[in-house]
């Protein structure tokens, strides 16, 4: 199954640069590593925002649900999720 995945992060104004670094660092560990498994094929950063559109390709939504409130950023995020189906157009397969 695949979704369309908005995430807007939104980090506190405050939040210490030692946490924050920390933070982005796992947040980058985690996303390349479900990239290589192949769940997470496409990241793109939207352009003059701090977020991202990306395609998720899983089993399940509670798949999904799982990956995405294990991100560690998961709480400073803002996600907006859009299942996607087969356009009937489409001449791929
Ligand atoms: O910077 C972002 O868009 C948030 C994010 C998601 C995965 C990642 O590595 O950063």
């Amino acid at each position: 199954m695949l979704f369309h995945v908005r995430m807007d992060v939104r980090l506190p104004h405050d939040l210490d640069p030692d946490a924050k670094a920390e933070i982005i660092a796992r947040e980058k560990a985690y996303a390349q590593e479900l990239q290589r498994s192949g769940k997470w094929p496409q990241i793109w950063r939207i352009v003059g925002e701090y977020a991202n559109i990306s395609i998720f390709d899983v089993e399940s939504n509670d798949e999904l649900h799982t990956l995405l409130s294990g991100l560690p950023l998961f709480q400073y995020m803002d996600i907006e999720v859009t299942p996607l189906a087969k356009h009937p157009s489409d001449i791929k397969d």
